[in-house]
């Protein structure tokens, strides 16, 4: 019934996953609990597809990409890249896979060092690894500048002189510099002009074929996210509730999150009615999530086992998985 997908076409897999937050409090500042901000996910990525993450704020999609990219060590499961078990790695190994994968943050201006000459930011991180200087790295920072559309004069030019398009632009060329096999962008396009965002997004896009690129695109506007993807996984308070192909989702949305996420999309023609379904209450906390299936006290269809068991994620359709009770 599964997709068939070969070991060797995949890229990254990412099994059972948690990265928890220590709170601390009291006159010891002792541990008093977590925020599990993320709570068990297991999915693959596999080599030259884009696979979106969407979710609400706060559900954890930041987290999971920090965590993949080792920025975060996680509190439990596994981070396998390229074939390689990379959850424990440290120094110089870790350093070594580090060249295959890059960020692509939400703000530009906040990721580039505004004391440095777009010639510095963009060469600093081959300079680290290989230890090249810049004026010897100068023709390859030119020709990523134009790759990402960027005029040859920027190279001397500081982050602060360009728009926020044109920035996130120079923090593409950086992410690019080493040459990664993935790229985890951040919400890349949220703080931009709409009308930037396309550029931006179709940028992604041609130098996702040019490079060999792999993305993990995470946003929560699942407009955007359909415009990129080739599938999507849905998270919700921590976990993933469900992922497919990009059209299975949307033409046949199965979790009741995904289909309240899909029902608020705005419809371009207004002679089209679409019901839009409003879900009651609040996100409850990742301190204390609900027992059972972590979305029941907002579902419309909660039994009676919804609160007690917490579904786990099967394939129902080919390619297509969910976690939750109505399909099991
Ligand atoms: N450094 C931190 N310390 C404690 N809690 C954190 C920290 N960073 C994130 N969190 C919490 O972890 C949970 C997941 O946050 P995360 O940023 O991963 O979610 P997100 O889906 O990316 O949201 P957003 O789109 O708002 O960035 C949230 O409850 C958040 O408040």
């Amino acid at each position: 019934m599964s997709i068939e997908v070969k070991e060797k076409d995949i890229l990254l897999e990412v099994k059972n996953l948690k990265t928890y937050y220590p709170i601390h409090g009291g006159f010891f500042r002792r541990k008093i609990g977590d925020v599990k901000a993320v709570d068990d996910i297991s999915f693959e990525l596999r080599k030259g597809e884009t696979l979106g993450l969407v979710g609400e704020s706060g559900c954890g999609k930041s987290t999971t990409g920090r965590t993949i990219l080792r920025l975060l060590d996680p509190t439990e499961g596994k981070v396998v890249f390229n074939g390689q078990d990379i959850t424990r790695l440290r120094g110089t190994s870790l350093r070594k896979v580090r060249q295959d994968f890059q960020m692509i943050f939400q703000d530009p201006y906040a990721s580039l060092n505004p004391t440095q000459m777009v010639g510095d930011v963009v060469s600093e991180p081959i300079r680290n690894f290989t230890g090249k200087s810049i004026k010897q790295l100068k023709p390859e920072v030119m020709e990523l500048l134009t790759k990402v559309g960027l005029p040859q004069d920027a190279y001397y030019k500081y982050p602060h002189e360009f728009s926020g398009g044109q920035r996130q632009r120079i923090g593409i060329a950086r992410a690019l510099a080493l040459r990664p096999k993935l790229i985890i962008a951040d919400e890349p396009v949220s703080a931009l002009d709409v009308s930037v965002q396309s550029q931006v997004l179709n940028l992604l896009k041609e130098l996702q074929d040019e490079f060999d690129l792999t993305f993990l695109f995470i946003a929560h506007d699942l407009s955007v996210v359909k415009h990129m993807s080739d599938r999507i996984g849905v998270m919700y308070l921590g976990g993933l509730v469900e992922i497919a192909e990009k059209k299975s989702l949307y033409a046949e949305p199965l979790h009741p999150y995904t289909q309240a996420l899909i029902s608020a999309i705005p419809e371009p023609d207004p002679r089209k009615k679409k019901k839009r379904i409003i879900l009651e209450g609040d996100v409850p906390s990742p301190v204390d999530p609900p027992s059972g299936c972590p979305f029941h006290p907002r579902c419309m269809h909660a039994k009676p086992e919804c609160s007690q068991i917490k579904p786990q994620l099967k394939e129902v359709k080919p390619g297509h998985r969910v976690a939750c009770h109505l399909y099991s």
